[in-house]
């Protein structure tokens, strides 16, 4: 479970010689019944892991699409608890990694120690956490540990050379690189140098490096998977999947396979 899980995810991937495709969902948009056949489908459509979100009332990092769905799992009653306990239902059922990307307020309230627990007794193998800057995940650093849940890190384009030598060392599971400045949400392109940002990173990492932030067609997937080891894919995930267009969720994940 936890890193190694992610680790030979990554591996069986690698071996193919395919490129990760890591697609972003938000925990009971459509209702929490639906999450379980949502995460079927994903793992059937070839995604090696899932990065699945938890409804937030202050999600500082989102854009609009993330919001709306946000908003919508929220109506449906979703909290942290319901979606780790549905998790934990269907654990044995699943072979995908899963990743919760959370805010730090709802673990806090959680309570940290049993928070990484009950991720532990979910099958949750990782974390993303974008508002715990290195200097503070100490918080949560020893707990995770001891049900070896990765802590995955955000490269953004910002950061300065020396903390993004810091986050690439640090990283587990694998690393984040955020493509663009700005909230998530799907663009039509990306800044000319990202292609050197990418190689940069990848060459001071020890773990896959994944592009992510704007990724929303077959070509993006691509053209970033030229310098990375794989995409993550977020808001076009979420509105196709709130529409009901599951071939084009194939397609796009497909186009990691080269
Ligand atoms: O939606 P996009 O632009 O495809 O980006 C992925 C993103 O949605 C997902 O990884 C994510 C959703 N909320 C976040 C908050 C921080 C970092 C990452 C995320």
């Amino acid at each position: 479970m936890g890193k190694h899980k992610i680790a030979q995810a990554f591996q069986t991937v690698e071996e193919r010689g395919h490129k990760a495709f890591v697609p972003y969902i938000m925990a009971g948009d459509g209702g929490l019944d639906q999450l379980d056949d949502q995460l079927t489908f994903l793992e059937e459509a070839g995604a090696t892991v899932v990065e699945l979100g938890i409804a937030f009332s202050d999600p500082v990092a989102d854009g609009p699409t993330i919001q709306e769905a946000g908003l919508r799992a929220l109506e449906n009653g979703v909290t942290l608890r319901k979606v780790l306990a549905t998790l934990k239902e269907s654990k044995s059922e699943r072979n995908i990694p899963i990743v919760l990307m959370t805010y730090i307020n709802p673990i806090h309230a959680f309570g940290v120690e049993q928070f990484a627990e009950a991720c532990d007794e979910a099958g949750v193998d990782g974390l993303i956490i974008p508002d715990v800057p290195l200097e503070e995940e100490t918080l949560l650093t020893p707990h995770l540990e001891k049900y070896d849940i990765a802590l995955i890190r955000l490269a953004a384009l910002t950061s300065t050379k020396d903390r993004l030598t810091e986050i690439a060392k640090r990283t587990e599971g694998f690393l984040y690189a955020v493509t663009v400045t700005g909230t998530t949400g799907a663009r039509t392109s990306f800044k000319e140098n990202l292609s050197e940002h990418l190689q940069a990173l990848k060459a001071q990492c020890n773990v896959p490096v994944l592009a992510g932030f704007g990724v929303s067609t077959p070509e993006h997937v691509q053209n970033l998977t030229a310098y990375c080891d794989g995409v993550v894919v977020g808001s076009r995930i979420v509105d196709l999947l709130h529409k009901g267009d599951r071939e084009t969720i194939k397609e796009l994940i497909a186009a990691a396979k080269g």
